[in-house]
């Protein structure tokens, strides 16, 4: 069964595109509902789907959808792009896959701090990804297996980072959409993974030592690598 790459942006696509490309340059693009761009390569399609965690759950949820109507599932989804590195775990440049997909600021804040939702008794808030498929990536890619945090907003402070890291002290990095394309996926019954290249640390915002085209290229490499595999489940 196919692959489904959810990225956020265009860029992210082109990277993803780009690495899937080289070892096979047959790809085509179309409009999904909503406007969505998929573009089909032998195994994967590559969705831009928006930023942030809601745009990310409905262009999901839109590509399984029009999936499950021609008859052709998908047997996995993959959120993949940029993200901020916790470090020292995940240096700019490297890459992160995730061992748990978790929405880190999904919850109520309270004088005694931070309560998640599914401690609120509703909802969830932790993704796991098939553990033998991940690890399987994260040593192909030589990259760093823990969870991703999904964010609402860009960490851009040294106490946030540290928040964060109390509550999450296994992360490796964070991104803004990996847990709305877990939602979907798990709506649709379909396994998820996440993969993320590390164009910032995480802490104070610094937009001038942010390496967007530097995590782009590891992006792509990574894809590269990875379409065999992508392949494989084809
Ligand atoms: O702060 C800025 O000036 C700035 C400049 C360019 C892009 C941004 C973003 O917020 C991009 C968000 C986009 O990229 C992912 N991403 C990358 N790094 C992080 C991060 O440290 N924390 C959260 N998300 C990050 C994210 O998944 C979005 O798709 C800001």
């Amino acid at each position: 069964m196919r692959v489904l790459v959810v990225t956020a942006v265009r860029a992210e696509a082109d990277a993803v595109s780009g690495g899937l490309s080289a070892v096979a340059d047959a790809a085509s693009e179309r409009r999904l509902p909503g406007g969505y761009v998929l573009t089909a390569h032998p195994g994967a399609d590559v969705l831009v789907a928006g930023v942030g965690s809601a745009a990310a759950a409905s262009g999901t949820a839109t590509a399984l959808a029009c999936a499950d109507v021609a008859s052709a599932p998908y047997g996995l989804v993959v959120s993949a792009g940029i993200g901020g590195g916790f470090q020292p775990l995940a240096p700019v440049g490297s890459l992160v896959v995730a061992d748990a997909i978790v929405a880190a600021d999904l919850g109520a804040e309270t004088p005694e701090g931070f309560l998640p939702v599914d401690e609120l008794g509703f909802g969830r808030t932790v993704h796991h990804p098939p553990a033998e498929l991940t690890a399987r990536i994260a040593g192909l890619l030589d990259a760093v297996l823990a969870p991703v945090l999904t964010v609402s907003t860009v960490t851009g402070s040294a106490a946030r980072t540290a928040e964060l890291a109390a509550r999450h002290p296994r992360a490796a990095a964070e991104a803004m959409e990996g847990f709305g394309v877990a939602e979907a996926a798990a709506a649709y019954g379909v396994p998820v993974a996440e993969i993320r290249a590390v164009s910032n640390t995480v802490g104070p915002r610094d937009r001038s030592a942010w390496r967007i085209g530097q995590a782009l290229e590891a992006l792509r490499e990574a894809c590269r690598q990875l379409s065999p595999v992508f392949e494989e489940s084809t």
